[in-house]
């Protein structure tokens, strides 16, 4: 890749390995190497941290997040989770592997079956993935489990025979983050999980997540549009232009003094962009080491 790549991986985890490890991703469509949707992405994601992917429509998040989680084949390059290059996996290994990563989409109720009482769309995962949560016998311990997750979410317990149309955007995304929730996954692909909600919805979902990827460790890739919303919820920020990865680095840094000139020119496009509304990205500026609590 260009020069940018060095620095595109971030610092050491301490705790070892980093949980996701890109090397050289690449994907092309349609067998053209004129339709490059990735090109030459290098980017290491750490245990509990929150990465945000961030570039205009078009540049490419989409594909490689589908291309992370497994779900595309790279044309070349690979994609390591908890140490295991995923092209090395046999099929049963890879399923077990997906359910440590799970999707939370901006719009919930596009990805709702409508006509399925809440119990059923948050067991689904359990259902798909574990025989014995199956079954008529299985079924008081799936709604003790399902009561659980939606209380995890702030949500009651006792919603679960109702339909998503009874519920706000707000909840309905608590429910999809439940459901993301029920296989006890180490991280979640947030991809612009707050765009659809109100300002005031949007902070309280945030909030939420915060809350829960402390109380569970999980490790948060999270893309959105919203710079103001990345300065509050990302450790650190990648940027993406036509594929490439062309900045990473910490939030508040790349806030402040962006090194790339389309970085500077998608902030740009974002007067409204107050860098020390982001309360991390902020405590991360003014701490002596850096360091920001999550
Ligand atoms: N299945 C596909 N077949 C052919 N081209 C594709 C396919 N999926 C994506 N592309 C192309 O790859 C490029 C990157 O698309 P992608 O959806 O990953 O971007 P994005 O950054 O997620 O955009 P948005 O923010 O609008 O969702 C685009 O030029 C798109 O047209």
């Amino acid at each position: 890749m260009s020069t940018d790549t060095a620095d595109t991986t971030g610092p050491a985890s301490p705790a070892g390995r980093p949980l996701l490890e890109l090397r050289g991703l690449r994907k092309e469509f349609g067998g053209r190497r004129t339709n490059v949707a990735v090109d030459d992405v290098s980017l290491d994601v750490h245990e509990g941290e929150t990465l945000a992917l961030v570039g205009e429509s078009g540049c490419g998040k989409t594909t490689l997040t589908r291309l992370l989680l497994g779900l595309l084949e790279p044309t070349a390059g690979s994609v390591s989770f908890g140490g295991q290059d995923l092209a090395t996996l046999t099929a049963a290994e890879l399923r077990g592997t997906r359910r440590q990563m799970q999707v939370v989409l901006q719009d919930p109720y596009s990805s709702m079956n409508p006509r399925m009482r809440i119990t059923d769309i948050v067991a689904e995962p359990l259902v798909t993935h574990d025989p014995e949560a199956r079954g008529r016998r299985a079924r008081a311990r799936t709604r003790q489990r399902v009561g659980e997750l939606l209380e995890a979410v702030g949500l009651d317990a006792g919603i679960q025979d109702r339909y998503p149309h009874e519920f706000s955007g707000g909840q309905r995304q608590r429910i999809s983050i439940a459901r993301a929730l029920a296989l006890h996954p180490r991280m979640l692909v947030l991809d612009e999980p707050t765009s659809a909600l109100d300002v005031s919805v949007q902070a309280t979902v945030l909030d939420l997540l915060a809350d829960l990827q402390q109380r569970l460790g999980l490790t948060y890739v999270f893309v959105s549009h919203n710079l103001a919303v990345v300065a509050q919820v990302a450790d650190r920020v990648a940027v993406m232009s036509r594929g490439r990865l062309v900045e990473v680095g910490e939030t508040a840094a790349v806030l402040r003094t962006p090194r790339h000139p389309y970085t500077r020119q998608l902030f740009d496009a974002v007067p409204v962009l107050d860098p020390r509304r982001g309360r991390r990205a902020a405590a991360r500026a003014s701490s002596p080491t850096g360091e920001a609590g999550r």
